[in-house]
């Protein structure tokens, strides 16, 4: 996608109020144009003594008159053009944040969070930046620049060809200026993406940093990325600190000339005094499009920079895809097949899973085990839709899941994560969402989930204020009110990824059969802890990558070594834990 596309809607959505400004903003420059021509008037009646009370009354009224009107469409232009970019501003956020969601696992697998958020601030802010004022200067440097060098021509032809002796000093400078900007606002954006990231991880893992006393690397991190931020910084100011200097060094050339030149063709009668007068005026608005065009290459090269790094981001497609015009395939009984599943997180790797097949009918009860890094989370991500696998078929009631829209498939298949996400708010808004829920809902749904005793130890029970990320909450805690938001989800097959790991034996037992009486869903939990998973019709032991072995617990005590033998050290160490307590 060329970045400029993605400006394109948003100019075509504010035409209207865009058009407005640029009027607004041609007659400001227009009436501007007009004042020098009074002065010129003003200062040849002064010069010959013509000049009458009256007239300099009336010309004293038109440019008075000429301010107000001036006045009154410069506040148009700026509400207009500036709005417009605000609303451009905007509009591209709301798309930037509705295409992130749309992007699937492996891509936040790829890209880090503080890169995405300097990319949805202050690279948005650039863009902004360079189509509201970029827009002005750039008219005003083609406008008021071109109408100025008309009326010095008009007064005097070789006179303007003096004056614009620097110009081309100013095309070459903003050319090679521009190009090293262009680099310099780039490097600024990457860097300050980096230091974003480090400041985000630093914070969200403080408590890590805080428990292996890790504060002084994080600060030599933290200096480190701000002196590489600071000289990325450094190299941009000095290719804008040189700019600017110079773009006035020229327009103070262009003077020098003038008043030499005009000067002398005042004395010799060539011009009149009131020309020399309106040819300076001209020759002062032309400065600030000279000047304009370096700010505006200032402007356009740091939205342009940031416009390309926009355009990455909604130019990468999610990998798990909805297909087009799904149709509905009516109530989901929750039969699941996978038939030689292989997957790996990046293409050219170890697959992760491999030769994975399973026949799993509605309703019944599955447990995942195996030690960890066998694969157990990742083969729930793939059944959950979170990554397709690389090869083979997964079907939900002898349909492709590839075929359900997002929407039908979501509705019936949930996945809880071993990390349950906790948002700040309170306890009640966590397990609901946005969903209106019944009281009494509500409460079996956190009495299913072991939390009666958690809510009557808070002060304001189910209206309980938890920190960002659940941070007020015991990790097990955490686990039991997403399995109560879960639970409240009518979806007809759950998939648990390690929903008791952090809860003590006891609450765990309640939890498992607790789930193990939700008869008519498919439920697959995948646990390290055979207890866990005992009770299952069908228990499927993974390593690397791989099934190992299937069955019942009765069948894999038999067949199964690793199984059985686990089985007796988990066993042990139960009775152990129950004889300490
Ligand atoms: N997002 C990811 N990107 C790359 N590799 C990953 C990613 N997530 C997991 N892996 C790798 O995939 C393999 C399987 O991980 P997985 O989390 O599925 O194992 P698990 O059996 O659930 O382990 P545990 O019991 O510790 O949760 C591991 O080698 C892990 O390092």
């Amino acid at each position: 996608m060329k970045p400029y596309r993605l400006l394109h809607p948003h100019l075509v959505a504010n035409r209207y109020l865009l058009l407005t400004g640029f009027i607004c903003l041609l007659l400001v420059d227009g009436l501007q144009l007009w004042i020098p021509r009074v002065v010129k008037h003003v200062v040849d009646g002064l010069s010959d003594r013509t000049a009458t009370h009256g007239d300099l009354l009336t010309y004293g009224l038109i440019v008075a008159g000429l301010a107000i009107v001036i006045g009154f469409f410069r506040y148009g232009w700026r509400h207009c053009l500036i709005g417009t970019s605000r609303k451009i501003e905007r509009g591209l956020r709301d798309r930037l944040y509705t295409h992130l969601l749309t992007l699937d696992a492996s891509f936040y697998d790829r890209n880090r969070t503080g890169d995405l958020m300097s990319r949805a601030t202050s690279d948005i802010m650039n863009v902004r930046m360079a189509t509201g004022m970029g827009i002005v200067a750039i008219t005003d440097a083609l406008l008021l620049g071109g109408a100025a060098v008309g009326f010095m021509l008009w007064i005097s032809g070789p006179l303007t060809l003096l004056a614009l002796i620097p110009m081309p000093f100013i095309v070459f400078t903003t050319r090679m200026m521009g190009k090293r900007m262009h680099t310099n606002y780039t490097a600024v954006q990457e860097g300050l993406g980096d230091m974003t990231e480090m400041v985000r991880e630093g914070f969200s893992g403080i408590r890590v940093v805080k428990v292996f006393g890790m504060g002084s690397l994080m600060d030599r991190r933290l200096a480190a990325h701000s002196a590489d931020y600071l000289s990325r910084r450094m190299a941009l100011a000095r290719t804008t600190g040189l700019m600017m200097p110079l773009m006035v060094l020229f327009t103070n050339m262009a003077l020098a000339i003038v008043v030499g030149a005009g000067g002398w063709m005042v004395i010799h009668g060539r011009i009149s005094t009131g020309d020399f007068v309106a040819f300076l005026s001209y020759l002062g608005m032309l400065t600030w499009p000279m000047m304009a065009l370096g700010w505006i290459t200032n402007l356009i090269q740091r939205g342009k920079a940031s416009l390309e790094r926009l355009a990455l981001v909604m130019e990468s497609e999610a990998s798990v895809r909805e297909p087009d015009g799904a149709q509905k395939h009516g109530p989901v009984q929750g039969s699941l097949s996978l038939r030689d599943i292989c997957f790996s997180f990046e293409s050219g790797l170890v697959p992760v899973l491999a030769d994975i097949s399973l026949e799993i009918p509605a309703g019944t009860r599955v447990g995942i085990t195996g030690p960890p890094g066998s694969g157990k989370s990742t083969l729930l991500q793939l059944l959950a839709r979170l990554y397709d696998p690389d090869s083979g078929t997964i079907l939900l009631d002898g349909t492709p899941v590839r075929d359900y829209s997002f929407d039908e498939f979501r509705k019936a298949v949930h996945f809880l994560p071993q990390e349950p996400w906790i948002f700040s708010g309170t306890l009640r808004a966590n397990i609901s969402g946005l969903m209106p829920v019944d009281e009494h809902v509500l409460e079996a749904a956190c009495d299913a989930a072991q939390l009666r005793e958690t809510l009557a130890s808070l002060p304001m029970g189910l209206d309980t204020l938890v920190g960002e990320r659940g941070v007020t909450l015991s990790g097990g805690q955490k686990q039991r009110v997403a399995l109560a938001r879960t639970l409240l989800l009518p979806a007809q097959v759950l998939l648990l990824d390690d929903p008791v790991s952090q809860v003590d034996t006891v609450t765990a037992g309640r939890m498992i059969r607790m789930l193990d009486s939700l008869e008519g869903r498919t439920r697959i939990l995948a646990s390290h802890r055979f207890a866990a998973v005992s009770h299952s019709d069908m228990i499927v032991v993974m390593e690397e990558g791989r099934i190992r072995a299937a069955g019942s617990h009765e069948e894999l005590m038999k067949e199964d070594d690793y199984y059985a033998r686990t089985w007796r050290i988990q066993a042990m160490e139960a009775e152990l834990s129950e004889d300490g307590e």
